[in-house]
């Protein structure tokens, strides 16, 4: 019988967890991401509550579902150290630049995955691309200025499309960017920060993640 998505979302977040049974040191915090795959490793992870310190969250929901479990969430203020950082994607590269925030919660995720160590990226397969770009590059603008970043963003080759009704944790609004044909990841994502009324962009390719698990029918392949 074939694997579906969903199981193998399961196995990425079972390998993310026994990595960090194996690399994660006891009373330190560990960062969370946002996702289904990472849904999975959050109620796996409520096994381990006694030996976690606390986590930080890269979105409401997360929070919400690690406080579920009994997981102290803390503000990333508070923590000096951050070691370990696991979230999902919605495409990964060969070297592991990313694009993100499928689920929103793009611009929390940027600023944890600065501050941790160590950025464990768990997706299966069918997320493992050759070149970024297929999946629409999310884009968090301040509100006020939406339709000038769009014309900004036609200018820069893409196609914006408003993701109309969502507002992100911070309060802004998402434009989701077709088309573009992203040849140079780095470049395109400082260009995309260079606009004037752009929170953040989806592409995690300045810094990308540092170990990929990525499961697939055979089984966890693993990228460094
Ligand atoms: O970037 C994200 C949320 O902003 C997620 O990591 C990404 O959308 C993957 O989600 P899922 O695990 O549900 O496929």
């Amino acid at each position: 019988m074939a694997t579906s998505q969903e199981q193998l979302k399961q196995q990425a977040a079972q390998a993310a967890f026994d990595y960090v049974k194996e690399h994660f040191k006891p009373g330190s915090v560990i960062g969370v991401g946002t996702g289904s795959t990472v849904n999975f490793f959050i109620d796996l992870l409520a096994e381990m509550k006694h030996d976690i310190e606390a986590a930080v969250s890269s979105s409401e929901a997360s929070t919400e579902r690690l406080k579920s479990h009994g997981i102290r969430v803390v503000d990333l203020n508070s923590v000096s150290e951050l070691p370990l950082y696991i979230d999902g994607a919605d495409e990964i590269d060969s070297h592991m630049r990313m694009v993100k925030g499928g689920g929103a919660a793009l611009t929390r995720e940027k600023i944890i995955a600065a501050v941790a160590q160590t950025f464990v990226c768990i997706v299966d397969k069918s997320k493992q691309v050759g070149r970024l770009g297929n999946f629409p590059v999310p884009v968090e603008v301040i509100p006020m200025a939406r339709s000038y970043v769009g014309r900004q963003i036609v200018r820069l080759g893409g196609d914006p499309v408003w993701r109309e009704g969502v507002v992100t944790d911070n309060g802004n609004w998402i434009l989701d960017v077709h088309n573009f044909d992203i040849l140079d990841p780095i470049h395109l994502e400082q260009q995309l920060n260079n606009i004037v009324g752009v929170v953040t962009n989806g592409l995690f390719a300045q810094r990308g993640a540092d170990l990929a698990l990525i499961a697939s029918a055979d089984g966890i392949q693993t990228l460094k």
